[in-house]
Order: structure tokens, then sequence, then C-alpha cells
């Protein structure tokens, strides 16, 4: 779902961009600070990362890297925390900014960048924290120990927590924005995003890609004659069928009211039209039943495009596919039309 990680993409810069705004700052801030308290050292490092910074903000705007970027801007961050902490003169309370680590991290690494860089350098940070702290003239008692270093464990697993779920959402999102409520197959707009993925692997590998547009026969009637809600029984049904028979690699889609589209991976246009078909066969040949035993025969036109023979893209594709079907309605409906040849015999009497 190209879209949705490119949205991904732009969220996590856009954080990326705020954090580098606010290293520059406090990178300034606290290197005045450290050369006051007489650290030169830490205050060097300070200003030469607020200067990295600095540099990345053109970088991170553009770049297509950025998990890099980020790992590359991030892994000196978090080093210069455990080394503040690890300084003599430097406060306990330095140990603040470790508990922003899983926070930033799993907002620019996601779940697993960011489960590994928040183990790595919470686990630096409490072993730095027990070399400093824990026995020696500085020590401090256990109870402020094992607050600090269960507060940092704490806040690693709700940013994890949080993570999981706005993972899990976002997935459901896609999902949902990418299906047909009343069939529950593809939509159009994921028959987009589709094409453009399986267009890619049909040119990787040299594979035929076939559209095939198909529309219900007489559906008015279907509605006039039985209601709305046998209508959507019998839409639910035709997509169900197809749905069923395509493989995994293929789609089926809703393009709205009574038009469903086909995408057959491997399918070239004789194939595809022969499918196409075998499908209009099985629909008919499956009635729907209807209230009072009365069952209700239901059959489609459809047309057959090709990549590459018909266009090069998805709307040439579907205008060609369209343009074949209303062939075959104008034909006597119940019919595939491939191309401009005969079309394949009638089964029932339309
Ligand atoms: N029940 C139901 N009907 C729908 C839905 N979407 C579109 N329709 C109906 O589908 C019918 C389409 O009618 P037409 O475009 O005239 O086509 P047709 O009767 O199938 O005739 P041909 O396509 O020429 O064979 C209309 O009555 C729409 O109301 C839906 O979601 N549910």
């Amino acid at each position: 779902m190209p879209e949705q990680l490119e949205q991904d993409q732009s969220h996590r810069r856009s954080v990326l961009r705020a954090l580098l705004w606010l290293t520059l700052g406090c990178g300034l801030i606290f290197a005045g600070l450290n050369v006051a308290r007489g650290l030169y050292l830490l205050a060097s490092l300070e200003v030469l990362y607020a200067l990295f910074a600095l540099c990345l903000l053109p970088v991170v705007a553009t770049t297509r890297h950025l998990v890099a970027w980020t790992v590359a801007y991030l892994v000196p961050f978090f080093c210069i925390m455990v080394f503040a902490l690890l300084l003599p003169n430097t406060s306990f309370t330095v140990f603040a900014w470790i508990q922003t680590i899983p926070i930033i991290s799993y907002l620019l690494l996601g779940l697993r960048g960011g489960l590994w860089m928040s183990l790595c350098f919470i686990t630096a940070a409490v072993v730095a924290f027990n070399v400093r702290y824990v026995t020696g003239e500085h020590a401090l008692n256990g109870l402020i120990v094992t607050n600090l270093a269960f507060s940092s464990l704490a806040v690693m697993l709700f940013s994890h927590i949080y993570e999981s779920s706005r993972v899990r959402n976002e997935r459901r999102l896609i999902e949902l924005a990418g299906t047909d409520n009343l069939t529950g197959i593809a939509n159009r707009m994921r028959l987009n995003e589709e094409f453009q993925r399986l267009r890619s692997q049909a040119e990787r590998s040299a594979m035929a890609l076939s559209l095939v547009v198909l529309d219900l026969d007489f559906f008015k009637r279907v509605n006039d004659q039985y209601g709305h809600d046998v209508g959507d029984k019998a839409l639910q049904h035709a997509a169900t069928m197809l749905a069923n028979r395509l493989r995994g690699s293929d789609l089926a889609c809703r393009l709205g009211g009574e038009e469903f589209a086909l995408l057959l991976l491997g399918a070239d246009h004789a194939q595809a039209a022969r499918l196409a078909d075998q499908l209009r066969q099985q629909l008919y040949s499956a009635p729907l039943l209807v209230a009072s035993g009365r069952s209700l025969q239901i059959s489609f036109s459809g047309g057959v495009a090709t990549l590459a023979q018909d266009g090069d893209d998805l709307s040439a594709l579907l205008k060609v596919a369209d343009r074949r079907m209303y062939e075959a309605k104008a034909l006597g409906r119940n019919r595939i039309v491939a191309a401009t040849a005969l079309p394949p015999a009638v089964d029932g009497p339309n």
C-alpha cells in the first residue's frame, strides 16, 4: 500500500524535523551551561551535534533513505546522553532524558527499530547509571535507582504497546478504506493501488496482466421485481463467486453499482477472456435463492483489455474494457467481448 506508506514516511519526516530543531536549540543551550561548569568535552560534543542537526534539516526534507538518516541521527544523540550520564560533574537528573529514548525511537523507527534502539540504549543508560551512582561517593538511595529503572522500563513498555496498537489500527483503516462495504471485496481505490503493484510485478517477471470489466445484466429489473435488499444480496452473491474463483494473486473489485473489475496476473488476452467466460457461466448456473423458493438467475456482460496491447495504465485499460463490455451489452448481454472478433456462444435467453 504505497500511498499509506508514503503518508507514514511524511509523518516520521515531520517528527524528525521537529526533533532536529529541538536538538539545535537544546544542544546550544546545554553547551553554554556546560562551558560555564567547565565540562568542555561535553559542551564541544553538544555544539558539534547541534551543527550536525542543522546540516540534517535540508537532508531529511527530501531524502529517500529516511530510516538510514534517522539511525545516523539517533545513535550519536543517545550516545551523548549516556556519555553525559557517565561524566563525574553532571547531575543524575540527566537520566530524565533517557526516558525520551523509547518515545523518540518508536515514533521515528516504528515497532521493530524502536524496540531494538530502546533496548540497546536503555540498557546502556542503566549500566552507566549503576557505574556512576550505585556505589561510591555519589551513591543514591536504592529507592531512587529503582524508581528510575522501572519508570524507564514502563515508558518503553507503553511506547511499545502504543506503537503496536497504532500499527494495528492503521492496517485496519487501510483495509477498510480499500474494501467495498456491501460486498466485502476490494473497491476502486484498492484497484488503483493493486494495479500499480501488479503492473510492476508483471513487468519484472515478463508476465501478462489483463483487466476484465463486467456489469450485471438487467439489474434494475432485479431491484424493481424483488426489492433493493434482494438486489444487494445478488451483488454479494456475484462478488463472493468472483472472489472465490480467482487466484490469490488476482483481484476482484466492485467499481460501483452493479459493475465489477477483475485484475488477472499471468493471464494473457485469450486466457483472460476464457476465464471471464467461465465465471459468467458459473454465475449463470448458480442462481440465488430468494423468498418463497424462487431462484434468481444472474448474468453479466464483460469486456477484456490487456496490458501493453490495449494500454499502459489503468485508465486506458478501463476505457477499452468498458467499451467492450458495452459492446457485449449491445450484442445481447450475457457474454464476453475480448476484441472485435465474434463473441462466445450465449447460454441463456436474454
Ligand atoms: N440493490 C442495489 N442496487 C444497486 C446498487 N447499485 C446500483 N444498483 C442498481 O443497479 C441498477 C442499474 O441499472 P441500469 O444501469 O439501468 O442497468 P441494468 O438494469 O443492469 O441494465 P444493463 O446494464 O443495460 O443490463 C439500478 O437500478 C441501480 O439502482 C446497490 O448497491 N444495491
